[in-house]
């Protein structure tokens, strides 16, 4: 974690949207994770997203307390991101500020009353994928989250891509296909951000999802920092 180039992240994000953080997550971490997948203890949530129109594929909520390393990573990996937001809030001139630490920011959505844990692990296979979606949860949203992949491209599985589309206001849509190894981490926003254009700065609506798995199998671990109703 020490190693990340955060500015780097930084102007990713403001350039195109999302920006990769290469090799989060170790192999052998990766592994462990997957293989959480199969523990029923760790979660408290279980989603068939067929059911819900969400998709084809499955996914499962951690449960308080997290894995230790799942905490740890979701308490470091916010500083540096509640900078960026709160930098994003002022340019769109939204007053909500973020605060230093995670903790603070979870005491507040506590109080509100989203006190369900957000970490999910998400397992798909051949013919699945994640429609565009919004990971919203309640009045209290930290605007970036970060998606882990957990297998590798090629090996594990083909197809599978992580796409955000970025809807502008009154214009058409960009997509954007993120290109990710094992171990690969991917920021992005969770529903808008702002974009410097020729008349000012104005909101653009990000939605994400991933398009279908053309063979094998592939796990994700998602990272959102709100908690839930
Ligand atoms: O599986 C993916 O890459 C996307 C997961 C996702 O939707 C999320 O982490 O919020
Ligand atoms: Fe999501």
């Amino acid at each position: 974690m020490a190693g990340i180039d955060w500015q780097q992240v930084e102007e990713d994000l403001n350039s195109y949207g999302c920006a990769v953080i290469p090799r989060l997550l170790s192999e052998r971490a990766c592994r462990e994770y997957v293989a959480a997948y199969d523990r029923p203890d760790l979660f408290r949530s279980r989603v068939i997203m067929a059911r819900h129109g969400f998709g084809e594929g499955e996914y499962q909520y951690f449960a308080y307390p997290l894995p230790a390393h799942l905490q740890r990573l979701r308490a470091t990996l916010y500083p540096p991101l509640a900078q960026i937001a709160n930098r994003w809030y002022a340019a769109m001139e939204i007053a909500t500020r973020f605060p230093a630490a995670h903790e603070d920011f979870i005491a507040r959505c506590h109080a509100a009353g989203q006190t369900r844990p957000t970490p999910l692990l998400l397992r798909y296979q051949e013919g699945d994928y994640n429609c565009l979606h919004q990971d919203l949860y309640g009045e209290h949203v930290f605007p970036l989250q970060a998606a882990i992949l957990l297998s590798q491209p090629d090996q594990d599985f083909t197809g599978g891509e992580f796409v955000l589309t970025e809807q502008r206001p009154r214009m058409q849509s960009r997509a954007e296909v993120v290109p990710l190894q094992q171990g690969d981490a991917v920021i992005f926003p969770v529903f808008h951000r702002p974009v410097t254009g020729t008349r000012g700065i104005y909101r653009v609506n990000m939605r994400h999802g991933v398009s279908r798995l053309r063979s094998g199998h592939r796990h994700t671990l998602g990272v959102i920092f709100h908690d839930a109703e």
